[in-house]
């Protein structure tokens, strides 16, 4: 709660401004009761026009200031709590993109995305609510017990007696509404997470017939979601009955023993009245607080669910940061014996791998689903880190460098291919954003796509992503390639980035590679690409099984031969 909280501290003088304003207003309505008093005991009953007139144009003056204050503190309450929100969200963002993809591991996409908009906003609503009435609830039941006691102290006793009941209720109610109010934001993800999955693989979806049990699915979810709202909505509702009922019942006493009071004429009618009005107003208070207790339980557990979020950055990444940046790279690789082991998986995804490429050469990847080639290949750009072993450019861990620095100087066209809502040369120039369009063009004649992207409505200016032209699969990915090109890397990773090519694209596409000068790891599930490489790297269960050329390959490996004859046949 408190680092959250800490956000808050830049606008303390916003926040203080409010607050004033929050008092001004209170003591106005604690005032109010006793200038009624006044109005009735020396107005009223003394038949007194101008008393009443005077106290009267009073009051209205007092609720002109509430009034005025009320706003002002309403817009600056809004202030804090809004700009808290902005700043937590992007402090929020930025650990998400510093934090090493381990660390991200264990929240689920839809998680991240709750938290940085429901969770926000629970936290924005709780300051405009803590500056607006949650200070002004409690401020306003002890300055009415006190006026009251000022008036009458037998009298206010009755309420004395009241409130300390209620306090230890609600107490209670805030308690159980915490853990509520956790599992109805779990319940929030819980429903996100089956709406992104629904919506990113509609496609899928349609094609296997699943929509029936996909809206069963949200179905389930969206009702555990409702169940849980409304158990958390059962507890808040049974406040204020119990509030009532208990103000109510020393209201009553107040009146019945402050009948005997007026009779013997030890009291006055107006300080009864002006008692039931602070007994009125404090039980408002109180029911505001179970407002407060709803707003303030669900800020609890969504500040704690930010918390997890706002983690530091990994030091290796922070220590990266002073280290320095490496030189233009030949682009030779080394693999020393290299484990690696996913966050929370006991078993190693790569087991030794030792080998060398040198720079200029390609090497291509192959191995079964599973056997640890993109694993492999998020080890160079440090998107994950070796668990022992090191992995080294032109002789020198990569480790060494700067990691923004490294990653500048690395090429990679992930497996899934992902396009960002803008033009097409925006799309290709995105890791190089004042790239000309010369270059754009270059790039993406090299990956074979400078042909289509000129037939599309406005050329390189093509909107595409959201509002925007749909590319095919194989557009994508050879888009994705010129945007990994543009980057002049030295070492380019192609994780299954052609599977989608007809062959003579391919075939194009890899004659063009050649001429290009860096060293290329390329995984394929196909061994016409791969025996064009230089090199071929098997693996299988996360195990090096072979490295070396086609020819040598097939002379010595019968797991490479194995692959071979599935793919050319008995008689190859
Ligand atoms: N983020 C992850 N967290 C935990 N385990 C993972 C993660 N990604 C992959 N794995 C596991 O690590 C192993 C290697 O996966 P990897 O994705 O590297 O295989 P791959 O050879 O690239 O497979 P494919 O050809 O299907 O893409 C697999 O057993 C996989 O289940």
């Amino acid at each position: 709660m408190r680092t959250v909280f800490s956000y808050l501290l830049p606008y303390k003088a916003v926040a203080i401004i409010a607050f004033i304003f929050m008092l001004l207003e209170l003591t106005v309505e604690l005032v109010q009761p006793l200038l009624l008093a006044r109005i009735i005991n020396e107005g009223i009953l003394q038949d007194d026009l101008t008393t009443v007139l005077i106290w009267g144009s009073v009051m209205v003056g007092l609720s002109l200031i509430a009034f005025v204050s009320g706003i002002l503190n309403s817009f600056y309450a809004g202030h804090a709590g809004q700009s808290t929100g902005f700043d937590l969200r992007n402090a929020m963002f930025k650990n998400i993109q510093r934090s090493s993809l381990g660390k991200l591991q264990p929240f689920a996409t839809s998680s991240l995305m709750t938290r940085l908009t429901n969770d926000i906003t629970q936290i924005q609503n709780t300051i405009f609510m803590g500056l607006r009435i949650m200070a002004r609830a409690p401020l306003l039941v002890i300055g009415g017990a006190f006026m009251a006691l000022l008036i009458n102290v037998q009298l206010a006793l009755f309420l004395f007696v009241t409130i300390p009941v209620l306090v230890l209720f609600l107490l209670w109610i805030l308690k159980k509404g915490v853990h509520i109010f956790g599992l109805v934001q779990a319940k929030v993800d819980s429903v996100n997470h089956v709406v992104r999955e629904n919506l990113t693989g509609i496609r899928l979806i349609r094609v296997f017939v699943r929509k029936a049990h996909e809206m069963q699915r949200f179905f389930d979810e969206s009702d555990a979601l409702k169940k849980r709202m409304i158990q958390a909505f059962r507890l808040m509702e049974l406040t204020m009955p119990v509030l009532l009922l208990l103000m109510n019942g020393s209201v009553l006493l107040v009146l019945w023993f402050g009948s005997f009071q007026i009779a013997d004429n030890s009291t006055m009618v107006g300080d009864v009245v002006a008692i039931v009005n602070y007994a009125t107003r404090i039980t408002s208070a109180l029911g505001v607080f179970a407002m407060i207790i709803m707003v303030f339980s669900r800020a609890r557990a969504s500040a704690l669910r930010i918390e997890e979020v706002l983690l530091e950055p990994d030091d290796e990444l922070k220590e990266s940061e002073n280290k320095p940046t490496p030189p233009q790279l030949d682009g030779k690789l080394t693999f020393e014996h290299v484990f690696f082991a996913y966050e929370d998986q006991a078993k190693d995804a790569l087991k030794d791998i030792h080998f060398q490429v040198e720079s200029g050469e390609t090497v291509a990847v192959l191995g079964e689903t599973g056997s640890g080639k993109t694993s492999l290949f998020q080890l160079i750009p440090k998107l994950y880190d070796a668990k022992s072993g090191e992995i080294r450019l032109d002789g020198v861990s990569i480790n060494q460098w700067n990691i923004q620095a490294l990653r500048r100087q690395i090429g990679y066209v992930p497996q899934s291919i992902r396009l960002f809502s803008g033009t097409v040369r925006e799309n290709i120039a995105w890791g190089v954003p004042d790239a000309s369009l010369e270059e754009v063009i270059y790039a993406a004649k090299v990956a074979q796509i400078h042909e289509t992207i000129e037939k599309l409505p406005n050329g390189y200016e093509t909107r595409v992503g959201q509002q925007g032209v749909n590319l095919s699969g194989g557009q994508k990915q050879r888009m994705s390639i010129a945007r990994a090109l543009l980057r002049k890397p030295k070492l380019l990773l192609l994780d299954d980035s052609t599977s989608a090519l007809d062959t003579k694209t391919e075939q194009l596409f890899l004659e063009e590679l050649d001429n290009y000068s860096c060293t290329t790891l390329m995984i394929t599930q196909k061994l016409s690409t791969a025996r064009q490489a230089d090199r071929i790297l098997l693996l299988e269960y996360g195990e090096m099984v072979g490295y070396g050329s086609h020819d040598e390959l097939l002379s010595m490996s019968p797991f490479y031969r194995k692959i071979y004859q599935s793919q050319y046949g008995r008689e190859a």
